[in-house]
């Protein structure tokens, strides 16, 4: 999977430049760069929402309709309950629950759990990152584009959200493009490192 030829103007300023990406499938692809380097402009490219004016050539990307896309504000009914968050993913999924693996079982009963039936709205910023990360990682998709997914989780729960992250690239063989300003939090991962 590639971008090649990739440029973007805003107002007059070029963000990026006949840029050329390849991706990995089989390590996590992380998109490192400086704030406003446009990191999330090119995941927006890359998951067909955007930007206008951008151009480039994408190679071997599915439709959007195969891409998980995890925006960097997260987006969520502050009505539901958590439960009733993740049943929505699990509709929305055709995944089969035995696909579960442990780092995403932990998630569920070490972080979840206690705040199962609490709804949304109530929740810390921390606790709904990792409710919608895990929504994300039910979904049943080709590739899967993460924005910041560890942005306001703590030190001792980003580890496990990562591990989750990283299953779906070493036991399911999924496509993962995410951006990070948190390369000590990477380090025991296999990565293909993207800098912007
Ligand atoms: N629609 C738009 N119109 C004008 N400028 C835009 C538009 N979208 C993004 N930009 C600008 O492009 C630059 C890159 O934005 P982007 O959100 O991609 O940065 P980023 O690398 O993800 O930054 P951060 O690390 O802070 O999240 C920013 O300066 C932003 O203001």
């Amino acid at each position: 999977m590639e971008i090649k030829n990739y440029s973007v103007t805003f107002d007059n300023r070029q963000l990026s430049k006949n840029l050329n990406v390849s991706f990995s499938t089989h390590k996590m692809n992380i998109i490192m760069g400086a704030n406003g380097a446009g990191k999330s402009t090119l995941l927006d490219f890359i998951a067909g929402v955007g930007p206008k004016g951008a151009v480039g050539e994408k190679v071997g990307i599915p439709p959007y309709q195969k891409i998980a896309y995890q925006l960097q504000q997260v987006h969520f009914f502050p009505t539901l309950t958590v439960a009733q968050t993740i049943d929505f993913y699990s509709k929305l999924s055709n995944r089969s629950d035995s696909k579960s693996y442990e780092n995403e079982k932990s998630v569920r009963n070490s972080l979840l759990s206690p705040i199962w039936h609490t709804k949304m709205g109530q929740l810390s910023g921390g606790e709904r990152q990792i409710v919608l990360t895990y929504g994300q990682c039910l979904l049943d998709k080709e590739v899967y584009i993460f924005d910041e997914p560890t942005s306001g989780v703590d030190e001792t729960n980003a580890p496990l959200v990562l591990s989750m992250i990283n299953d779906l690239v070493v036991n399911d063989h999924k496509i993962v493009i995410m951006t990070s300003h948190h390369s000590e939090q990477l380090k025991q991962f296999n990565l293909n490192l993207i800098a912007l």
